[in-house]
């Protein structure tokens, strides 16, 4: 659990750099980022999150670094962890004072401080923990050592592919093996941010009324779609006019269309399986009036699904949500068909990396055949749901395609009486019209037959 700051309303650098290794030694623990830094002191949450995020785009180069200059580490995970911010930190520190300043958009995230500031506020973490003092001459040998060796280290370091790509070796091999034209620009792109897109609810508003609240309010945006605003950088909610109104909500443009591939009109009877947190719910029922059943497992999740439709106005009787497994209709379905099921299945998430940067660190290869196995039961489960000409839509925020096109094409050949209708499939999160970049999915439609 992460400890609050010396001076909770100054926080140093020392602070977000203890901080951050906490949230990283959590995420090497096996836990997700997100849930991490739900426990840091909200006074040190963004510079903690940008730290942590850097660190873990970082995380190969910073372990070969240490490797090659710590013989043997000592047995405290919590030192482990500062090592690697600190050595991800001066990394980019001395990178920066060497070149030109890159203000592009892709690298504003990037936390970047004055070399021998990074090695004093590392160190002076040391002092306020009492179990790290045996390990202080240790930390400032290795960052001063860096310092005065780093050609031969970086060299020596970015020989290892995962040092050099940031990925799990595994992780990179798959990429190379599935886009061998384009595996290099996917992991390069994956250490990028995600840009903030949101997503216009027509029943409220339009793009051009928003792009004028955003111009009155001095925000800088591009109207990325139809439907869609993309932010120039990305704000907290509440500072963009309209969200509590329920203009617009916040969704990834390749997540946008799962709405739009669905063919929907008033009246019918719709599935969403796998609904939470509600994105895509709400985005359909802003679409069509229309009969909605959302499920998931999770039940806090779940809860979200009502809170997040209430912001938008479009909770109300049209809509039911329960708690229940996809894969098991018997125990939720009243044999009612439906007209359209939307199957957003859980997945490996390996197309929103971007925005997640401990998902690569934290997921096994073997979650792959494990997901798309769990995938294959709640398809072949759904599709029982689903009325003659009827349709169910495949989602996944995957780039593998052991979780799109090979769960398609496997699905297809299970069911004669399913025909597949045209749909995105993979969508890589490659730079898009506008140099707008989209995250990672896959799309796949199914009509039922007979
Ligand atoms: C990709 S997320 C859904 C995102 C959501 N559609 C949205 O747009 O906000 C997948 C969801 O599937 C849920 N889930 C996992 N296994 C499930 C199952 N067997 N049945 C129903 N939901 C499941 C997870 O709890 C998770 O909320």
């Amino acid at each position: 659990m992460p400890l609050p700051p010396a001076h909770p309303s100054r926080p140093t650098l020392s602070d977000t750099i203890l901080a951050s290794a906490q949230n990283v030694q959590a995420v090497l623990a096996g836990r997700s980022l997100s849930d991490s830094l739900s426990t840091t002191p909200a006074a040190l949450r963004a510079s903690v999150q940008a730290v942590a995020f850097h660190t873990l785009r970082n995380l190969g180069l910073a372990r070969e670094i240490k490797l090659l200059m710590v013989k043997r580490t000592p047995p405290n995970q919590l030192f482990d962890a500062l090592l690697l911010v600190s050595l991800a930190l001066l990394e980019t520190a001395i990178d920066a004072a060497e070149t030109p300043p890159d203000t592009s958009p892709a690298r504003r995230h990037i936390p970047v401080y004055a070399v021998h500031t990074v090695v004093d506020q590392a160190v002076g973490v040391i002092d306020g923990q009492k179990k790290l003092q045996p390990y202080k001459a240790l930390l400032n040998g290795v960052l001063r050592s860096y310092i005065r060796e780093r050609p031969g280290i970086l060299t020596q370091a970015r020989k290892n592919p995962e040092a050099r790509y940031n990925h799990p070796a595994w992780w990179i091999h798959r990429l190379r093996k599935a886009y061998p034209d384009q595996w290099q620009a996917l992991l390069a792109a994956a250490n990028i941010p995600g840009p903030m897109t949101l997503r216009v609810n027509a029943r409220r508003a339009s793009v051009a009324d928003l792009m004028t609240a955003l111009q009155d309010a001095g925000i800088s945006a591009v109207s990325s779609s139809e439907h869609a605003i993309t932010l120039a950088s990305p704000l907290p909610v509440h500072d963009i006019p309209g969200f509590d109104e329920g203009w617009w909500s916040v969704q990834d443009m390749a997540a946008q269309q799962a709405a739009m591939l669905l063919p929907l009109t008033p009246g019918m009877r719709v599935l969403d399986a796998c609904a939470a947190p509600g994105g895509k719910t709400a985005h359909i029922l802003e679409r069509a009036d229309v009969e909605l059943l959302a499920l998931d497992t999770d039940p806090q999740r779940l809860q979200r699904i009502h809170q997040n439709l209430q912001r938008v106005g479009l909770d109300g009787d049209h809509v039911s949500t329960k708690c229940a497994d996809a894969a098991d209709p018997a125990s939720w379905w009243d044999e009612r068909p439906f007209d359209a099921v939307l199957a957003d299945v859980p997945c490996t998430a390996s197309g929103v990396v971007r925005r997640h940067p401990d998902i690569r660190w934290l997921r096994r290869e073997a979650d792959i055949r494990r997901t798309a196995q769990l995938q294959g039961q709640i398809i072949d489960a759904l599709w029982t749901t689903v009325g003659p000409g009827g349709h169910m839509l495949y989602a996944t925020c995957s780039i593998f395609p052991q979780e799109g096109e090979q769960q398609a094409e496997q699905f297809a050949q299970r069911h004669a009486d399913a025909r597949r209708l045209p749909a995105p499939g993979q969508l890589l999160p490659l730079d898009g019209a506008g140099g707008v970049t989209h995250d990672g999915f896959f799309y796949a439609l199914f009509a039922k037959t007979a």
